[in-house]
């Protein structure tokens, strides 16, 4: 059953080429021509601009192109920190209304709660007894993570990436939209895949990240930073679901600097050039014509513009945000389907790997 619907996932690949993709894509050979497309993001918080345009809105593109595509909400990935168990069951709920407002269509890709599909832990396990512990301990991510942990991090948040890989993996993914921050993670999955085909055979495919302009949006307070759900300054993250007052407020305060003339310089001018970016991103023009409306304005005034493009971006999506969480029993059902459907493709899969390894 598994390898019928996965046969079935072909389409066009016109949106995949007209991505960026990173460079370790373009080197990877892929011999595998059916397209699988995974990717993830964790439950807790509101989705920010970062997320919408780096990840869910390629998402939502991508659905349409290909056949087997999966989204999961990654609710074993979000206790890698500390978590309220109660938030934690509406943030996921909240999360699927998220997705299924901005457009992830359950009916074109698969939307899935990953604890409820039990083969992620299992293939995890047997991936992480084929990792170095230093390969985890060199990641950047985990060297931030633990940064901010007392008692520096469980081995949950040390294995984080490997989970990851197994997400990836259980369905032979070929194709992971993410973000610029997910690229290590994704080094690690590669050199996964190949290993385990090494020792065992053939197996994997060897999945290519497919990262969009917008791979980094960066934070409002500091154009060094990504955007991140955790900043502790409220004002360096635009979330989906904040006022319109709030949208102002945060781009007025954006940091630029002391040029007031509106140009796209990432490089020299990373504040101005990010304001510039989403822009054009949240608008669907492209960067040139960004520039042509901001042309004559000081950053001040560029920023209301940028803030109004936000805002009427995100309004439809807000309002479907709050219909869909007046019907939770709805909400539910669309995971327990989705991850019914998870189920089916992963356990042949995990089935076939333990007998790989040797189990009987
Ligand atoms: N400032 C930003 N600019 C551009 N893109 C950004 C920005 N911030 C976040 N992203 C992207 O949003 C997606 C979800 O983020 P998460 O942190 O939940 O994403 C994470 O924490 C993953 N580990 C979740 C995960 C678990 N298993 C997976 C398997 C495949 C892909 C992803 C996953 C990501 O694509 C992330 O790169």
């Amino acid at each position: 059953m598994a390898m019928r619907s996965m046969r079935k996932a072909c389409g066009c690949r016109s949106f995949i080429r007209a991505l960026h993709k990173g460079p370790e894509a373009a080197q990877t050979p892929q011999k595998d021509a059916v397209k699988r497309v995974f990717s993830g993001i964790q439950p807790t918080g509101i989705p920010h601009l970062g997320n919408y345009l780096g990840a869910i809105e390629a998402w939502v593109r991508l659905q349409e192109e290909h056949g087997l595509v999966l989204y999961s909400i990654v609710d074993l990935h979000s206790i890698t920190v500390a978590q309220d168990p109660a938030l934690l069951q509406q943030s996921i709920l909240d999360m699927t209304a998220v997705l299924l407002a901005c457009g992830i269509n359950p009916e074109k890709s698969i939307l899935f709660q990953q604890s409820q599909v039990p083969e992620h832990t299992q293939l995890s396990w047997i991936l992480t007894c084929m990792v170095r512990l230093p390969r985890l301990q060199h990641l950047h991510q985990w060297k931030a993570k633990i940064a901010t942990q007392k008692h520096g991090g469980t081995v949950g948040l040390l294995t984080y990436p490997v989970l990851q890989a197994a997400d990836i993996l259980l369905y032979r993914s070929t194709h992971v939209p993410v973000g610029e921050d997910q690229v290590q993670h994704m080094e690690l999955v590669q050199d996964l895949a190949r290993e385990f085909n090494k020792k065992y055979g053939e197996f994997f495919p060897v999945p290519r990240s497919i990262l969009t302009s917008m791979k980094k949006v960066k934070s409002l307070r500091d154009p060094s930073a990504k955007m991140s759900k955790s900043d502790p300054d409220k004002l360096a993250t635009v979330r989906i679901t904040d006022s319109p007052e709030e949208i102002v407020q945060k781009f007025r305060k954006a940091m630029t600097d002391f040029t007031s003339e509106v140009t796209y310089e990432p490089a020299r001018r990373a504040g101005v050039s990010n304001l510039v970016a989403i822009h054009a991103a949240v608008a669907g023009l492209p960067v040139e014509e960004a520039l042509r409306l901001g042309a004559g304005m000081d950053t001040a005034r560029y920023k209301l513009l940028v803030a109004d493009a936000v805002i009427q971006r995100f309004a439809p999506i807000k309002r479907e945000i709050e219909k869909l969480k007046m019907d939770r029993s709805h909400l539910e059902k669309v995971l327990q389907v989705g991850s019914a459907k998870a189920k089916e493709l992963a356990h042949p899969v995990c089935q076939e790997v333990k007998k790989l390894v040797g189990f009987l």
